[in-house]
């Protein structure tokens, strides 16, 4: 297990501050949730962390490694990711395309082991794509792709996994099979989540970016407080109890409700 460490981290591109001066400490294991309206720097500070962007300033720690310091292969023995990008211009099978997440495990043109075949298979299971390990990634449904890609993400073995919105595509009991997954694997995890009740409900601590600069961070009650959440996405929101559960959840409400019994006009 690993810790992620990012110290003053800045983007800026074509002279626009994208990111600014961004902290973020991940525990070994356990699980952080980016939140912040469209435009913020989630995907950006993600970036930074996998090694797709250099910041301008700041650095990116993946245990005692400076991300920037290795080689892009080295950054993927320890850091694996499941982001939008599907790229779509080619005609690998679902097996292929899992099996891409072995490369940074292997010396250039060797082959698949056995051992290899075994983790590919055991990743596709753990998401239920087995079945459609010879079918074309590219004609697959969008959130069947998302599935495969967090098979490959798997199939990795990465101490550190990063989720540029991984529930996008999912209908409703795919999302918390993939969150809930996410949870079992206890791997130092980063996510991108629209869905602040899955921020609040599968993340040990949130950071809330806002216009390229963080916030807060904390557990998701300290962050997602109802003036926060009313200042950053101009929406009325409360946590709550789950009813089955005794769990706290993210609940909007919507600004102007004619149903509303009027609790909160109540409310000091
Ligand atoms: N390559 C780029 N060139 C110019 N601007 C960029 C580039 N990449 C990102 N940006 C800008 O940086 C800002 C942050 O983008 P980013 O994708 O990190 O936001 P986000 O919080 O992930 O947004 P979303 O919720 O919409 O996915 C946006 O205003 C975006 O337009």
């Amino acid at each position: 297990m690993m810790r992620v460490d990012v110290r003053g981290v800045s983007v800026t591109i074509d002279d626009n501050d994208i990111l600014g001066d961004a902290h973020l400490s991940v525990e070994p294991g356990s699980v952080t949730g980016l939140v912040g309206p469209n435009g913020s720097g989630k995907s950006t500070l993600l970036r930074c962390v996998y090694r797709a962007l250099r910041p301008v300033a700041g650095t990116v720690h993946i245990g005692a490694e400076d991300v920037w310091r290795g080689t892009a292969r080295q950054a993927g023995r320890r850091t694996a990711v499941v982001t939008q990008d599907h790229d779509l211009d080619n005609d690998f099978s679902v097996l292929e395309t899992v099996a891409m997440g072995r490369l940074p495990h292997k010396g250039l043109l060797e082959r698949d082991t056995g051992t290899d075949r075994e983790i590919i298979h055991t990743a596709l299971s753990r998401v239920d794509m087995n079945w459609a390990a010879n079918r074309v990634f590219a004609r697959l449904s969008g959130g069947e792709r998302q599935r495969v890609l967090v098979a490959r993400a798997l199939a990795q073995q990465s101490p550190v996994l990063l989720l540029d919105e991984p529930t996008n595509h999912l209908d409703v009991g795919a999302q918390l099979d993939l969150l809930d997954l996410v949870r079992e694997l206890e791997l130092t995890t980063i996510a991108a989540l629209h869905d602040l009740d899955h921020a609040t409900a599968y993340c040990d601590r949130l950071v809330l970016l806002h216009n390229g600069r963080v916030l807060t961070t904390g557990t998701p009650e300290q962050v997602l407080t109802a003036d926060r959440v009313a200042d950053v996405f101009g929406v009325r929101s409360a946590i709550v109890t789950h009813p089955l559960t005794g769990r706290p959840h993210f609940v909007t409400a919507p600004a102007n409700d004619p149903l509303s019994r009027g609790v909160d006009q109540q409310q000091p």
